[in-house]
């Protein structure tokens, strides 16, 4: 066929493929009924920690599984955009917390009376508890000025990094090692401790350490800030429907 002849039905084919690619495919059933109970325990009983941290190290060989769960996301045109940065002293996140900490009593302004004082209530980080906190970033520039699907979505990069940071957090679930996002900062702030670079974004702060236990429900609704949504009212078919007052 010329290439003229070629039309958009004609998509490419494995049989157009370069020599040993159709190698790499391998079976792809369903896992096992205990494998796949595996998987959904970890994604319904992650939780956000804040305060139940223990002080004890996570040995090197762990985090590197952590890791290694992140480094394994799917990323636009495999951009991988993502560093991790790992800091275990506690001057540097003692900085960090004075940065959590100026920022969180600007967000407290902004709520009203009682849910000001509720608020207020709430531990929303584990910096200073946790043995462990990653950095996770996202290198705008990687890859070069043009990246594969994400071309007419620039931020594609930054999601891609958010499914590294969920990667980790349910490695992490299945190793009994909590995690904890904090964004309660200045951007600015945290870049300016860690001396990191204008076009990197901060995507994640992690605290990250043994946990004895964890919440059975979000903290946030066992602590009366705001209930889990129903399901059903946020599936649709076909197109938009109003869901106002959630
Ligand atoms: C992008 C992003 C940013 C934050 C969070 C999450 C995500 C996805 N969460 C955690 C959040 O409050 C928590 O996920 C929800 O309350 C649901 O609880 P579980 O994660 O299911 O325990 C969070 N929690 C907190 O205490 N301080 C924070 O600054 C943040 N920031």
């Amino acid at each position: 066929m010329s290439a003229l002849e070629k039309t958009a039905d004609a998509a490419p084919s494995i049989a157009d493929a370069p020599a040993g690619v159709s190698d790499h495919l391998v079976a792809a059933g369903a896992f096992s009924e205990v494998e796949r109970n595996a998987v959904y325990r970890a994604i319904e009983t992650r939780r956000d920690v804040r305060d139940q941290f223990r002080p004890d190290p996570l040995p090197d060989d762990l985090v590197r599984r952590l890791l290694e769960a992140a480094h394994s996301a799917p990323s636009v045109g495999f951009m991988q955009p993502w560093n991790f940065i790992l800091i275990r002293q506690g001057e540097t996140r003692e900085r960090v917390w004075q940065a959590f900490h100026q920022a969180n009593e600007e967000a407290c302004a902004m709520f009203e009376g009682d849910r000001r004082a509720q608020y207020q209530r709430l531990k929303l980080e584990g910096i200073r508890k946790a043995p462990l906190s990653i950095c996770i970033t996202c290198d705008t520039r990687r890859g070069g000025p043009v990246v594969l699907g994400r071309t007419h979505n620039p931020d594609t990069d930054v999601y891609s990094t958010v499914c590294a940071v969920q990667n980790l957090w349910l490695a992490a679930r299945a190793e009994g090692v909590g995690v904890g996002w904090v964004s309660i900062f200045h951007e600015d702030a945290i870049k300016t401790i860690l001396g990191i670079p204008e076009h990197v974004k901060i995507v994640a702060w992690l605290c990250i350490g043994y946990v004895d236990e964890l919440y059975d429900m979000p903290e946030l609704a066992v602590k009366g800030w705001r209930e889990r949504l129903p399901l059903d009212k946020l599936v649709f078919e076909e197109g938009w429907q109003d869901c106002e007052d959630m």
